[in-house]
């Protein structure tokens, strides 16, 4: 629809004006006014596609009337036609000025009016047409306006939100360090609110330290225009903590290249830290624990070192690891003979695989030395290589005493040979050899004679020099495949491995004999010491080593028994002997407990005046099973079993009380005197028991005298001497036993507190019919009376003998001639006679 609005105060000419609208088109539709203002209602209301309007007019001229058209808004660029009249020029102008489009001149032409209205309604229609686009356009445009900032608006809050969400801190500042931004993290770890933050200097903000450094950071980063990576710095945290950042810096640069903003990254890693400090220092451990550990550390691929401690290095001799690391592989520190077994050990541990085989390997020092060491491997990984990791143990020492304990096991350390242990091995071996191999093997059993009067004389270091001497001369005696052995004490055997027949053994024993008949030199001494031996045979004596040895040691004893320096082969007969005595030992063991032990006692007279002095006190053993025996026969014995303790406390107490009793019932000036054994010396206690003995049965202290042998004196003359002293403190007499059969050590009879010496009887009963034994005893006599000493003659049988003696001015004698040693009840009846005969002899009535 076309709208076309004419103004004219004409009728006719509106009418005419109406006319040439209509023919424009079909669909025009025409309002038409006789005046301007009802057509400017209609204006509001509509908006025409064509204004037609006549200039001069009475109530509003035309120029008025376009003029407001222009004002309003729809109407602004509606094609507007004025109609003038030709003379009318000055109206043309001014309508054309207040905004006319066109302009007829009056009377108008229907055709030009139709031709002028089209073109101005084609126009018109064209502006519309451009005008909507226009519209369409711009809100197109203010459309993807908005949505462009809508998308950046929710970049930035996404941006926002990542540069918060980020666990480090972030800000930004302009080139005079004014913040122009900070994330959340940022300001909970300095305490910063953004809010009030921003836009402020940063020294106004941050601590004086921290922004003096920033300044000169950021001034660096605007001097260079380059990123500052990766410094770190310590700060105070909220909590007030020492922190650990790590600090980027980067410029953000103008359109000119000019920095306009710095931007500042920081990480906070103190954690970081602590745990690469923690693990420097769990590394620092480590190295200190490798580096200080006593076991040797080397870690090798293919066999060349590519790590090693010190220790290990120190193993081997070299002054510092690298020494082993400049090495072309381990094999030159072990022995070449374990090479084989260390490659062995190496593949197996590699391939995973447990080896039962020995760790220890012989190692070579960079000296050449040879040690001893104890290894373990594990495969490891080293910087991504296969490798294997072994410690060393240096167990050269423990070695060392391993070969000692052995050489100690199976030696004897005093003369080196092999002892009781390794013996029985050897001949447990010969033995099997002999029965495989249908030979015959000798066995000799050998004691040396009367050693122990060395060991006690001269004491033990000189007493093992001449075992050490023996032995010397034993093993000249046989071949090197002959086993010479010390059982112990002075008892050495032979092994004769093969010895073809029994009677071959004889040579070998006349040897040893023979080797035997020179006197040994002990530095200023020289001693005679023989040797009795002992021989069985095997196999035919027996396969058992045990037995064998037994039967060797029966051979020699009776030997001992034939009168020593002698040999004596086993027969069955000394087998018995030997069961015997193992038989009697078995029996003395509970002899004690079975109240089978008496003491026998023998008078001891006055010479001068013939009374009765003293009863020694002498041990017997009755068994019910195997009879009556004498000292000699068990004495030894109890020693060896080690019962000579007890027995002798008993003997001291059992003295005591008889002597108690019979000073009670009419002897009470007798005294009592008892043996005393060396062990029973040397063992503490002696003199409690004996001052506990004569404390129990109330008797004077010099009522009790001790009986000592010489040689019992001189073993540890010392301690001895201090016990001895012990006794002498407490009131009892000490009597020097046997005195002349021993060395007779003038010495002591002056230094020790000897009261009585003792002649041995084995000189009494030669006395007057050996010249030399006469003059022994007269020697013993007088020098023992000038020391003081009194004597005792022990032994006297006969009368001759007590002449002798008394003639010397030897105080006391004893023997059978006054009588035997006799039960107490005995002894008692005895000294009820002794009034008799020989008191008479003796008081020289
Ligand atoms: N440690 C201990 N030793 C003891 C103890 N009892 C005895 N002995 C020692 O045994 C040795 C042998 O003693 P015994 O067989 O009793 O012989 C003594 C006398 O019987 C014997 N004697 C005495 N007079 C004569 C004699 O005229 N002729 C002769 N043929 N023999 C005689 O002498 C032995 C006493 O000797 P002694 O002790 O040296 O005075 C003996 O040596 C004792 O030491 C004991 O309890 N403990």
């Amino acid at each position: 629809m076309t709208i076309v609005v004419i103004v004219d105060d004409q009728p006719i000419n509106l009418k005419i004006l109406c006319r040439f609208a209509r023919s424009i088109g079909d669909d025009v539709a025409v309002h038409a006014f006789e005046a301007p203002q009802p057509a400017l209602e209609l204006l509001r209301s509509q908006t025409p596609d064509l204004i037609v309007t006549d200039f001069v007019m009475p109530t509003m001229s035309g120029e008025e009337f376009i003029r407001r058209c222009r004002q309003h808004a729809p109407t602004r660029h509606v094609p507007i036609i004025v109609v003038t009249a030709y003379e009318d020029r000055e109206y043309r102008y001014q309508a054309l000025d207040a905004g006319a489009s066109d302009y007829l001149l009056s009377p108008v032409d229907g055709q030009e009016f139709c031709t002028r209205a089209r073109n101005l309604l084609t126009l018109w229609r064209q502006r519309q047409t451009l005008q909507l686009r226009t519209q369409f356009l711009e809100g197109e445009l203010a459309a993807t306006l908005r949505q462009y900032a809508e998308d950046i608006r929710r970049k930035e809050e996404h941006l926002r939100r990542v540069i918060n969400t980020v666990p480090a801190m972030i800000r930004a500042t302009d080139t005079v360090g004014r913040l122009l931004l900070v994330n959340t993290f940022h300001e909970t770890y300095f305490t910063i609110n953004a809010a009030t933050a921003i836009g402020m200097p940063r020294q106004d903000v941050f601590s004086a330290d921290y922004s003096a450094r920033h300044r000169a950071l950021d001034s660096q980063v605007i001097a260079d225009g380059t990123a500052i990576l990766a410094i770190e710095e310590s700060v105070r945290g909220c909590d007030g903590s020492d922190r650990v950042l790590l600090t980027t810096k980067a410029p953000i640069t103008g359109a000119a290249g000019q920095v306009e903003q710095i931007v500042t990254v920081s990480l906070d890693i103190t954690e970081r830290k602590q745990v690469e400090q923690a693990v420097c220092e769990s590394e620092e451990r480590f190295r200190q624990l490798v580096e200080g550990s006593v076991l040797g550390l080397v870690i090798e691929s293919g066999g060349v070192p590519i790590f090693a401690n010190r220790t290990f290095a120190r193993i081997f001799g070299y002054t510092s690891p690298a020494e082993i690391l400049a090495l072309p592989n381990l094999d030159r520190l072990f022995a070449a003979a374990d090479l084989r077994r260390i490659d062995q050990l190496r593949q197996a541990t590699l391939a995973g695989e447990t080896l039962n085989e020995p760790r220890e390997f012989q190692g070579v020092r960079r000296d050449g030395k040879m040690i001893w060491v104890e290894i373990q491997s594990q495969p490891v990984s080293w910087k991504g290589r296969n490798a294997l990791q072994t410690t060393f143990a240096d167990v050269s020492l423990r070695k060392a005493y391993e070969e000692r304990l052995q050489q100690q096991a199976n030696y004897d350390q005093v003369t080196g040979l092999p002892n009781r242990m390794l013996a029985t091995d050897r001949l447990r071996t010969a033995v099997l050899s002999a029965v495989r191999h249908r030979h015959c093997g000798g066995l000799l059993f050998i004691d040396l004679d009367h050693f122990k009067k060395i060991n006690d004389t001269w004491g033990h270091a000189t007493g093992d020099n001449l075992l050490r001497m023996a032995a010397d001369r034993i093993r000249s005696c046989v071949r090197e495949e002959d086993t010479v052995a010390r059982l112990g004490g002075d008892e050495f055997t032979v092994i004769l491995p093969n010895i073809g027949t029994a009677a071959n053994s004889e040579p070998v024993v006349h040897k040893i004999l023979h080797a035997f008949s020179h006197p040994f030199v002990l530095g200023r001494h020289e001693a005679f010491v023989t040797a009795s031996v002992g021989v069985s045979v095997f196999p035919d004596d027996s396969e058992d080593p045990a037995i064998l040895m037994q039967n060797a040691d029966a051979a020699m004893y009776r030997a001992k028994e034939q009168g020593r320096d002698t040999f004596q082969f086993y027969t069955r007969e000394l087998n018995e002997r030997a069961t015997e005595r193992m038989q009697i030992e078995s029996h003395l063991v509970h002899a004690l407990d079975r109240g089978e032990f008496l003491v026998y006692y023998q008078p001891i007279v006055d010479i001068r005046t013939g009374a009765l002095a003293e009863a020694e006190a002498l041990l017997r053993w009755s068994s019910p099973e195997l009879g009556r025996f004498l000292p000699d026969q068990f004495i030894p014995l109890i020693e060896d079993i080690g019962l000579i303790i007890q027995v002798g406390q008993w003997v001291i107490d059992s003295a005591c009380r008889q002597l108690a009793r019979w000073r009670r019932n009419g002897m009470p000036n007798l005294g009592v005197t008892v043996n005393i054994s060396s062990r029973q010396l040397r063992v503490n206690g002696l003199v409690d028991t004996v001052a506990h003995a004569i404390q129990r049965y109330g008797i004077p202290p010099h009522a009790l005298e001790l009986e000592i042998t010489e040689s019992c004196l001189m073993t540890d003359v010392d301690e001895n001497s201090e016990v001895l002293y012990a006794l002498d403190r407490l009131g009892v007499n000490l009597a020097l036993d046997d005195f002349g059969t021993g060395y007779s050590c003038l010495r002591y009879l002056k230094d020790l507190p000897v009261d009585t010496v003792k002649i041995d009887k084995s000189f009494i009963a030669t006395v007057t019919t050996d010249a030399s034994d006469a003059s022994v005893v007269e020697a013993i006599i007088a020098l023992a009376h000038r020391l003081g000493i009194r004597v005792i003659g022990e032994g006297v049988e006969n009368e001759d003998q007590l002449d002798f003696i008394r003639q010397r001015d030897c105080d006391l004698a004893q023997g059978h001639y006054f009588s035997e040693p006799l039960p107490s009840d005995k002894f008692s009846l005895w000294q009820l006679d002794f009034a008799a005969p020989k008191r008479r002899v003796l008081s020289g009535v």
